[in-house]
């Protein structure tokens, strides 16, 4: 069980300029730090923005650079970092990759986006994850997975069913699908029970407007906090326990009938 301060750094990401990128972020790192959270959680792609066609030239080899960039973050400002995504370069190709690291700096998970959204060309730059996202921080149990990846119900259980309590969801998510973001963040607390912490970006690249309203869920499907479209910083703090409490009320895990869902 925990209490958490949590902050979702929502901001605009330049397109496929790492430089000002880490810039932007280290910045708001500091500035977020001010208010002491105990846990950052960043959008998906920050390093690049969806910059997918350059993605030879700016995707890093096995995302060291970030990987030790938020490393860093986290052990200078002993706070947990869901670090959002990075672009990692491997032999298979190219992933898109959540990364958190827990306060003393340590990698806590590596997690490769596994629902890859043809819209706006993913398949065709990127490769697909094969395992879940699944992570400890204090002793909670927490999954972690990327914008598309929400879409996916059973994917979702399948982080709740082994025991996860928390769902961090890291965005690049269109404005023009907004409702898709609330109404699916939303379904996905209330069926699984759990928190949903959910981090997009603002602003526009050359083909998309991003909606920002990052957004905290509570198990009951309340609205804990919920981002505008500007630059901002979404905090809230949530109790673990109101997972326990949600689950005992209902009991919606134990009334599954998984010899029917086939
Ligand atoms: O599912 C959607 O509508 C948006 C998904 C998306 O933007 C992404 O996965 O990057």
């Amino acid at each position: 069980m925990a209490k958490w301060k949590i902050t979702c750094i929502q901001y605009d990401i330049a397109f496929g300029d790492p430089e000002k990128n880490y810039e932007a972020i280290e910045a708001r790192i500091e500035r977020a730090m001010e208010d002491k959270p105990n846990i950052l959680v960043l959008p998906e792609l920050w390093t690049t923005g969806y910059d997918l066609t350059r993605l030879g030239e700016i995707a890093e080899d096995q995302a060291s650079r970030t990987k030790s960039f938020l490393s860093e973050m986290a052990r200078k400002h002993g706070v947990h970092l869901v670090g959002g995504s990075t672009a990692k370069s491997t032999p298979q190709g190219v992933f898109n990759t959540m990364l958190v690291y827990d306060r003393e700096g340590r990698l806590c998970s590596e997690y490769d986006k596994a629902h890859l959204f043809q819209l706006m060309d993913e398949h065709l730059h990127l490769n697909t994850g094969t395992e879940k996202g699944l992570f400890e921080l204090d002793h909670v149990r927490s999954a972690g997975v990327v914008c598309y990846d929400i879409r996916f119900p059973e994917w979702i259980r399948a982080h709740m069913s082994d025991g996860a309590e928390v769902l961090f969801v890291v965005a690049e998510w269109p404005i023009e699908r907004l409702d898709h973001w609330r109404a699916l963040l939303m379904a996905r607390a209330i069926e699984n029970q759990c928190w949903v912490v959910a981090c997009n970006r603002i602003g526009s690249d050359p083909d998309h407007d991003f909606a920002g309203h990052s957004t905290i869920i509570d198990p009951w499907g309340e609205v804990i906090a919920e981002a505008n479209e500007t630059d901002e910083f979404l905090t809230a703090e949530i109790d673990t326990l109101a997972v326990q409490e949600t689950r005992g009320h209902i009991p919606v895990f134990s009334d599954r009938r998984p010899e029917l869902y086939r």
